[in-house]
């Protein structure tokens, strides 16, 4: 049987101030450094230990795993960061108040924007500065794989690929892995893992901070899966990520 952590990153300003993120680059809230060392305490104190992180390219969940290995008194451990772990990419909403583009456009438009599997939020032109492109972290990723907007399914299909060769590979070969990713990109990997249809994925919502412990079989098919800590707390948590862009 093989164990992961999945992990989202603490609150962010940007989910503090309620607005549509993707991959604009915003550092934790102070209640998001408190809940990544919460994350970290809760972990140690569970009898976690990692050998392995992976984390996607954005200072929230970096900053998420370093403080949550500090905690841990594992900040030596290898930390593999890729793009491919980013969140969905949010298109032109990105900086947009969630709350006020649900008065704009209808709770029932947004909900297809946030969380459905195939609509994509309307797309960035290659001149907005908030493009990848313009950024120089994503220097070596070939142009044609920069997203202008994401659906959840244009990140499954962009996480999959380095689940499949590069993750579970480690997982196989026994090293202890932690994942710190995002809200979208971790409900890509749940789906996948879960085999969740596209209908069902709708209402699936991660809440910031809180481990997520996937027991794997030996064809990495899950076992089980549950957040660490008060069970109650991590669904009301969900919930609250679920009704953060209603209208009223
Ligand atoms: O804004 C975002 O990038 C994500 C996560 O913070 O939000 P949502 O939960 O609305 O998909």
């Amino acid at each position: 049987m093989y164990k992961i952590v999945l992990l989202r990153h603490g609150e962010s300003t940007w989910n503090k101030e309620n607005r549509f993120t993707g991959w604009t680059d915003v550092d934790l809230s102070e209640k998001g450094i408190v809940e990544a060392h919460d994350a970290g305490k809760l972990l140690k104190e569970s009898g976690f230990t990692f050998d392995l992180a992976y984390i996607s390219v954005l200072k929230r969940a970096i900053r998420t795993l370093w403080i949550a290995l500090d905690e841990m008194d594992l900040m030596w451990i290898p930390q593999v960061r890729s793009w491919r772990l980013n969140e969905r990419h949010y298109g032109a909403l990105q900086g947009l108040n969630k709350a006020e583009t649900a008065q704009e456009y209808g709770d029932a438009q947004v909900k297809l924007w946030r969380r459905s599997y195939s609509t994509q939020p309307p797309a960035l032109l290659k001149t907005d500065d908030r493009w990848p492109g313009h950024d120089p972290r994503y220097a070596d990723v070939p142009e044609d794989d920069l997203p202008l907007t994401e659906c959840l399914k244009d990140t499954v299909a962009r996480f999959i690929p380095y689940w499949e060769e590069t993750i579970a590979p480690s997982l196989k070969a026994s090293r202890k892995v932690i994942v710190v990713a995002h809200g979208n990109s971790i409900r890509a990997l749940v789906k996948y893992l879960d085999g969740i249809s596209d209908d069902d994925i709708v209402d699936l919502n991660i809440p910031t901070g809180i481990p997520l412990v996937y027991e794997l079989d030996e064809h990495l098919k899950p076992i089980s899966h549950t957040y660490l800590g008060d069970p109650e707390a991590a669904a009301r948590a969900a919930a609250a990520v679920a009704n953060q862009a209603k209208a009223t």
